[in-house]
């Protein structure tokens, strides 16, 4: 029996529009992460035979940094309640919301955690950034101010993660607020502090929803991407009796003993729902 088909039967199905069947473009072709027109090759085949390990498991931390009443809290609301709050409430510490896709009919998550801008709530929320797989720093195009600050924000966040694993999305929120010939100033500054930290640039209004469910589709595509090419990496190099993780105690797990406690696990699944 598959494990896949089991943890999907434990959870409830995935919302129809949260169904991603070809990678979604990018917002500028000058700053994207990638530029390619759909998923990998490998990726592709890998979902179709059903070969995507526990990427259907995972859940992906995303981390949304900034400065204060930028958009932060408004951009993850209208993305994942459709809602819009035209009172500014400063987030105090942080906040999470958990968006469950379906790429390519692999289940994918998202953990969206909303994090404070003010200074006096940044200690407490900085404490959360460990282990985000994606960071994406929020700025106001209508501030450039907030521009400024995107590459402390960065160093902030890369501090507490490995900086060759992240996915760095730059945003910049309130597009409705500005006219063509000031934003295309804006994009411009944008635009090349984007290349210069490998980061993909978006423009976005939380207020008309603007881009919003475009750039969280990119953002989940492109996380599973890399998540299932990791993963067939290291299923490649993975032999039966090979030993794949030593705990301290000279325990050793082996591929064969994986399998078994994945099918268990599944087993136990089962049981559960009974
Ligand atoms: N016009 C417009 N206003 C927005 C938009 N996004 C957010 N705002 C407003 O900007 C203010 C701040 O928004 P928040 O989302 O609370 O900002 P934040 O970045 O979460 O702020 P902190 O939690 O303090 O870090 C609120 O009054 C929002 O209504 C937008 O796209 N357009
Ligand atoms: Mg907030």
């Amino acid at each position: 029996m598959s494990v896949r088909v089991s943890a999907m039967s434990v959870l409830p199905p995935v919302r129809r529009d949260r169904i991603i069947a070809q990678l979604p473009q990018y917002f500028k072709k000058e700053a994207a992460l990638h530029t390619k027109d759909d998923f990998n090759n490998k990726v592709r085949t890998a979902c179709q035979e059903q070969r995507t390990g526990t990427v259907g498991f995972k859940i992906s931390k995303v981390i949304v940094v900034g400065d204060l009443a930028v958009g932060k809290t408004c951009l993850i609301n209208r993305f994942c309640k459709d809602a819009f709050d035209k009172n500014y409430k400063a987030t105090i510490g942080v906040d999470f919301e958990m968006e469950r896709f379906e790429v390519l009919g692999v289940p994918f998550s998202l953990q969206l955690w909303d994090t404070a801008g003010q200074e006096r709530f940044k200690c407490i929320a900085s404490t959360y950034y460990r282990g985000a797989q994606v960071v994406i720093i929020a700025f106001d195009v209508n501030d450039v101010a907030s521009l400024g600050h995107v590459r402390q924000w960065l160093e902030d966040a890369l501090k507490e993660n490995d900086p060759t694993a992240v996915q760095l999305f730059l945003v910049g929120t309130k597009k409705d607020l500005s006219s063509p010939a000031q934003y295309s100033r804006i994009e411009q500054d944008a635009l090349k502090l984007a290349q210069e930290m490998r980061a993909e640039y978006w423009a976005v209004s939380s207020l008309t929803g603007e881009n919003v469910k475009e750039f969280f589709f990119r953002v989940a595509s492109l996380a599973f991407e890399t998540n299932v090419l990791a993963e067939l990496e290291k299923s490649g190099s993975r032999q039966i009796g090979d030993v794949v993780s030593e705990y301290p105690n000279n325990l050793s797990v082996t591929v064969k003993t994986m399998t078994f406690v994945t099918q268990f696990n599944a087993q136990l699944c089962i049981c559960f729902r009974n």
